[in-house]
């Protein structure tokens, strides 16, 4: 569902060029969950940017479901996005003005949905999270984790085929923290939704089909302990 060839990126730094990627393989099938591991600055950003055509590759490619992405223009890769990628970011980016419901709903009127089946599909899914009952609120009336388990309710109201995290359960207890691995348990099994998850949290990554550490610009299997 997902590969990478080649994958390299390079930072033009004055007269000094950053390599953070260097030629990187990753592979990962339909509804496999892979954690990503790495210390500070070892490009796991970059790599999620890649991975969502939210940036081009200095060499290489990124296919998802068969299309490699930086072929495609903008608007196409916009298009595509949608259909078929769920982003949840460290700071969720949610809009201050729309009410969880509205946010969790957004990705599907993007797409044409009506506002009544999208809004219906959004509070299935709020739901899953635990959020039915703050759906009316807005951001700002909502805790950093209710935010964002409002933001992977929007990443998953499209079903996409894949996912991609960013610290998805960095500021949740544990409780919310498990019932959010619950819901994603169920996703990969019943949608062959596929999670790459960047986290440095151990019990999350542990959690995952496998975990791969970014080091040196390359992917390597991290073994179980390490
Ligand atoms: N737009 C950019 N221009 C130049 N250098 C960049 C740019 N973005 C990132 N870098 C550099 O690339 C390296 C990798 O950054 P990246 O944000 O991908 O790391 P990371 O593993 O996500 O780090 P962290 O865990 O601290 O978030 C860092 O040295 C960073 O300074």
């Amino acid at each position: 569902m997902l590969e990478c060839r080649e994958l390299t990126r390079t930072y033009r730094e004055g007269p000094h060029d950053l390599t953070v990627l260097d030629s990187l393989a990753l592979s990962v099938r339909a509804g496999e969950r892979v954690a990503v591991v790495g210390s500070s600055g070892s490009g796991k950003t970059t790599l999620l940017n890649l991975l969502g055509g939210l940036d081009r590759p200095s060499h290489g490619e990124v296919r998802v479901a068969g299309e490699v992405l930086h072929r495609m223009g903008d608007a196409a890769l916009g298009r595509f996005r949608n259909q078929h990628i769920g982003f949840v970011y460290q700071f969720h980016h949610l809009l201050a003005e729309f009410t969880a419901i509205e946010n969790a709903a957004l990705p599907l009127i993007v797409r044409g949905q009506r506002k009544r089946d999208a809004e219906q599909r959004a509070m299935q899914i709020l739901e899953g999270v635990g959020m039915r009952e703050r759906a009316d609120h807005k951001p700002g009336e909502l805790s950093g984790g209710e935010r964002q388990r409002v933001a992977i309710a929007r990443a998953l109201v499209t079903d996409p085929s894949l996912v991609l995290m960013d610290e998805p359960t960095g500021n949740l207890d544990q409780t919310t923290a498990a019932s959010i691995l619950a819901l994603m348990d169920e996703l990969s099994a019943s949608a062959a939704c596929a999670f790459i998850i960047v986290t440095h949290d151990p019990g999350l990554a542990a959690h995952q089909d496998r975990v791969l550490r970014l080091d040196g610009g390359r992917l390597t299997d991290q073994a179980v302990g390490d």
